[in-house]
């Protein structure tokens, strides 16, 4: 029988591991004295105990943002480095609220696994939760804690309903900004290991923090890689005598990389303060003449998203849900226009044109369902929506279908 979350929380803590197809296997652990004798063990965990494997579980506290972000993203990368611990899957704790892997190891007894993990572990022991798993009377599965004060817990199969994918609760604080405050604290904090961070806010401080928009047209073109935006916003900036502009700004630009290579919290913060960056750029060229702009928050909102919620399309937030609302404090554009494009031909221009991938991009052409969320997402967005536009047929074409909808949108 499926349980709410909060009925499960009151007795049990709630993990969810994520398997290798995406799909969230929910477990919870209580104390021997009040789990119930009906509930099962979780499939992951029985069969590979049984056959001799070990696990163990990997967590770290959210409370604090970017040390946790931090700490997360050490233990990702120790473990990929590691051979022979098994693959991390990734594991959310609803109670206490907790991120991590969980490493099923087949073949290795859980001592050998713990003796290749403490050393592995050891600098990070006093920011994590550890715990290994064990069996005992042939199905029953024990969560053992590693420290002295741990008490063992049963182990179970949790059926929850709804299915609310775990991330979803974190996106607004870890992921998708709702204004630049939050965006900016993040920055700061991160200043003492991330220069450049500083860079990025000094030009901030220079921008004003509420800028209105001009009486010019604002176009803002979104879409996944290689469907032609920059083509686009070319022709665009061309027949409209436009100001063409881009987030993130060229003024940041120097430092993409740099948080490119960051966790998500980080990597957001960037490119969300980024997008206020260009609203100031935005605000003021608008009195002059019209603007394109070649991605802004909706991209970053999208991205952001489709990366945090693993999964198919049935675990993003529900339509309508705040992370799709546009920010109150971020410049609004007249019209969004959204290329989308089958994936077939998308592949084929991303070929065609041939320079090197981003790691994202790179995902994007493997991985359908990443590609599917992103696009999906850009649908969701409200206040403004995305309005889509076929991209498929040739250039002049596409071209002529969007000045149209300027038109019509814009009254220009
Ligand atoms: N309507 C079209 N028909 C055929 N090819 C097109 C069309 N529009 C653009 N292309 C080609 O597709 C490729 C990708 O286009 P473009 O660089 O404009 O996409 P993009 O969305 O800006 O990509 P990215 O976001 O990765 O920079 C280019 O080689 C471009 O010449
Ligand atoms: N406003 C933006 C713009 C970009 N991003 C991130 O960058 C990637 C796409 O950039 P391209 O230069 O390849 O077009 C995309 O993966 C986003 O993560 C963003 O977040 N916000």
């Amino acid at each position: 029988m499926a349980a709410s979350y909060s009925r499960l929380l009151a007795e049990d803590s709630l993990l969810a591991v994520e398997a290798d197809d995406g799909d969230l296997l929910y477990f919870s652990c209580s104390p021997a004295s009040c789990a119930a004798p009906s509930r099962r063990p979780p499939p992951l965990l029985l069969p590979l105990l049984a056959g001799g494997g070990s696990a163990h579980s990997l967590t770290v506290p959210c409370s604090e943002r970017v040390p946790a972000a931090q700490l997360h993203a050490a233990l990702r990368r120790a473990l990929d480095a590691e051979r022979g611990l098994g693959r991390p899957l990734p594991l959310f704790s609803l109670q206490p609220r907790e991120r991590g892997f969980l490493l099923l190891q087949p073949g290795r007894s859980k001592a050998a696994q713990e003796r290749r993990l403490r050393p592995l572990l050891a600098a990070h022991l006093p920011y994590l939760r550890v715990c290994g798993y064990e069996l005992s009377c042939g199905d029953r599965v024990w969560q053992c804690p590693w420290g002295a004060d741990g008490a063992r817990r049963l182990v179970q199969k949790a059926e929850v309903d709804p299915a609310v994918h775990p991330a979803v609760s974190t996106l607004r604080r870890e992921a998708v900004f709702g204004c630049w405050k939050e965006a900016q604290r993040v920055l700061r904090e991160c200043i003492p290991f991330i220069p450049e961070a500083r860079g990025v806010l000094e030009l901030w401080d220079k921008c004003p923090k509420y800028p209105q928009k001009g009486n010019f047209p604002v176009i803002v073109v979104e879409g996944l890689d290689a469907t032609g935006k920059t083509t686009l916003t070319q022709s665009l900036k061309e027949s409209m005598r436009a100001v063409l502009l881009k987030s993130p700004p060229a003024c940041i630009n120097q430092w993409r990389k740099i948080f490119d290579n960051e966790p998500t919290l980080i990597r957001r913060a960037f490119y969300a303060l980024g997008n206020y960056i260009v609203a100031s750029e935005i605000a003021a060229q608008s009195t002059k003449s019209p603007v394109i702009v070649d991605r802004y928050w909706h991209s970053t909102a999208a991205y952001a998203i489709a990366t945090e919620i693993s999964g198919g399309l049935h675990n993003l937030p529900v339509h309508h849900h705040e992370v799709y609302q546009w920010p109150e404090d971020l410049l609004k554009p007249d019209l969004v226009v959204l290329l989308t494009l089958s994936h077939e031909e998308r592949v084929r221009r991303l070929q065609s044109r041939g320079i090197e991938k981003t790691k994202e991009e790179a995902e994007l052409e493997m991985n359908v369902r990443f590609r599917e969320k992103v696009e999906e997402l850009y649908k969701r967005m409200e206040n403004p929506g995305c309005i889509p536009v076929d991209a498929s047929p040739p250039r002049e074409a596409v071209i002529e279908n969007v000045l149209h909808l300027i038109e019509n949108h814009c009254l220009i």
